[in-house]
């Protein structure tokens, strides 16, 4: 038996957001999942107490992959099947509120999707097994509730303001929104608007990972009357600043994250959260083994 510590905390960085710097990196790995390769291979990087953490890159390091053809399926699947049980993800957001200005930190507590179906959202698509996740609370609550008060305090040390409970808009891309369009988003509730939390969100769930986003705000997207719509250029100006407070409020929190994961009373919405959302069991052995990989508790390995 390995004394080796386990990998419970996984990490996704978004744009900009290409490595966590810093850390001692013990290795990587690019497990194939049922769904393919990650996007890159998992970077395992050990904390300053000696404790491993899993970071991957969304869009791959070399940012391959646009929002539209991440393989967000291998992503979760992959960092289940190295142990992780929760998912800090970071993502480069545009803001839909004056008072978010880019340089601020977000932590959202729903989603509205407004991408186009075009991307695989399921691990049971293409399955005999029909199942329904509860998705009412989008993000992990006790994860993101537990998250505030660390992440705060880390971004005060930054002079950086933190917003909670806001809505984040999850379009398709590649092209950023109309005037129209970013205008009628703030008139739907949204707060703040990326390409990227979805599917992500709803696979963790599926996987029965405890998930939570951090977002980072780079630009007012297009709705401000009087002023230039939202560019790449602008995206890009604030990223790498954006980035360095990602790492810091990572360094900040990751050791404290990974003793809550370890005691367990985070996890207690996401893990046995599926148990009652499937509807049609496995019809055939070629599906077991597949769903085995995510959900090992309710596609037992076949003999
Ligand atoms: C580079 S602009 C649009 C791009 O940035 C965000 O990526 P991520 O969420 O991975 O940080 C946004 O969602 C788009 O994918
Ligand atoms: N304005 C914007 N729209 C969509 N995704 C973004 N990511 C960063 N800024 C964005």
């Amino acid at each position: 038996m390995s004394n080796e510590p386990s990998i419970l905390v996984g990490v996704i960085g978004g744009s900009g957001l290409y490595n966590l710097g810093g850390l001692t990196v013990l290795k990587e790995v690019n497990p194939e999942t049922p769904w393919g390769y990650p996007s890159s291979p998992i970077t395992i990087a050990s904390l300053p107490p000696g404790i491993p953490i899993a970071f991957l890159a969304r869009h791959g390091t070399q940012h391959t992959y646009s929002p539209s053809s991440v393989p967000a399926r291998a992503n979760i699947a992959a960092l289940k099947s190295i142990g992780v049980k929760a998912i800090l993800a970071f993502s480069a957001v545009g803001s839909l509120r004056e008072d978010i200005k880019p340089g601020d930190f977000i932590i959202p507590s729903q989603i509205i999707d407004r991408t186009k179906g075009i991307r695989p959202a399921s691990f049971f698509e293409g399955t005999s097994v029909v199942a329904h996740a509860g998705f009412g609370d989008p993000f992990d609550v006790k994860l993101t509730t537990w998250l505030t008060q660390g992440v705060r305090k880390s971004l005060k040390q930054k002079n950086v303001d933190l917003h909670v409970d806001k809505c984040v808009v999850c379009m398709e891309g590649p092209q950023f929104s109309t005037r129209a369009e970013s205008t009628m988003y703030r008139q739907w509730g949204g707060d703040i608007i990326n390409m990227s939390v979805l599917p992500e969100a709803k696979l963790a769930r599926e996987a029965e990972l405890s998930y939570a986003l951090i977002a980072t705000a780079t630009d007012y997207d297009s709705w401000r009357p009087n002023e230039a719509a939202v560019t790449a250029a602008d995206v890009v100006k604030t990223l790498k600043q954006n980035a360095d407070i990602s790492r810091h409020v990572a360094a900040a929190v990751l050791t404290d994250l990974h003793a809550a994961v370890a005691e367990g009373g985070i996890l207690t919405d996401s893990i046995g959260c599926m148990r009652s959302a499937i509807v049609r069991p496995a019809k055939l052995p070629e599906d077991i083994r597949k769903l085995h990989y995510i959900l090992p508790e309710y596609f037992p390995a076949l003999s």
